[in-house]
């Protein structure tokens, strides 16, 4: 592990070391219930902002999603942001063509409102690669993710994905899967495990999601996960805890750790 695994720093937040960090979805529809949801994280402990950009209704004038996105960063301050723009096809809430996905994460990684994107691998490789170059040339932090609502992919299934990630440029490398069963949950973490003992080059975030992969979102210092997801006022998938319980699992598991 040690050589290869760097961690990437993100306005004073490191990410790769140390207890996982908290990433908190907003996914207000209107302007006015995003604010909203925004300035309910003032008071709360976490991390990373998430932007679900797929839930706003005005999601297609990119003017409204710059001035929302600028609203957020105002209220924010250095909380680092992230947004993503989840496809139908992996669990979001807007169709759309690719040709608008690229447009829409190309916009806002020149507008420089953002720090992080989400970039979805099955975009395809050359797009992924793409998008990468011109969030570098920006100082955005690439995640490129996958989402499986159905299923657990095998244990090689998944580290070939994360690999690829990787391969393609990514920054971080992110994967959520549903379990059907108890040893689907095991079949993430080992996979995991094994992607950051053997492979890992960048930090990930992996999660087996609903209520039985829920252990998976606290125990990503033992098995590899740097990022995990929490709810302030609105879960954006099935499993996700309250903040401030996360924030506290996290600490417990850290200290004994240590
Ligand atoms: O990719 C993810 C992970 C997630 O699906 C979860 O299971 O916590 C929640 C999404 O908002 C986020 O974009």
């Amino acid at each position: 592990m040690g050589d290869r695994m760097t961690t990437i720093t993100v306005n004073d937040l490191e990410i790769g070391a140390g207890a996982p960090k908290i990433i908190v979805p907003v996914v207000g529809k209107t302007y006015a219930a995003l604010l909203e949801e925004v300035h309910f994280l003032q008071n709360i402990d976490f991390d990373i902002l998430e932007w679900r950009v797929d839930h706003f209704q005005d999601v297609a004038d990119i003017e409204q999603v710059k001035q929302a996105a600028s609203q957020i960063k105002a209220i924010m301050h250095d909380k680092p942001i992230l947004m993503t723009f989840r496809t139908a096809n992996e669990g979001g809430v807007y169709p759309a063509t690719t040709e608008f996905y690229l447009n829409l994460n190309r916009q806002m990684i020149a507008s420089r409102l953002i720090d992080l994107v989400d970039i979805e691998l099955f975009i395809g490789d050359e797009q992924v690669k793409e998008v990468v170059r011109f969030a570098h040339q920006h100082q955005v932090i690439v995640i490129a993710s996958n989402h499986d609502f159905d299923k657990t992919p095998s244990q090689h299934e998944i580290v070939s994905r994360l690999c690829k990630m990787q391969d393609l440029g990514a920054d971080i490398a992110k994967i959520a899967v549903m379990p059907r069963s108890t040893s689907d949950v095991l079949t993430l973490l080992a996979a995991t495990a094994e992607m950051k003992e053997v492979h890992a080059k960048v930090p990930l975030i992996t999660m087996s999601m609903a209520a039985k992969g829920a252990i998976s979102r606290i125990a990503g210092e033992t098995f590899g996960s740097d990022l995990t997801f929490g709810a302030a006022k609105n879960a954006s998938a099935p499993g996700q805890l309250d903040v401030k319980d996360l924030r506290q699992m996290l600490n417990i598991l850290h200290q004994s750790l240590a």
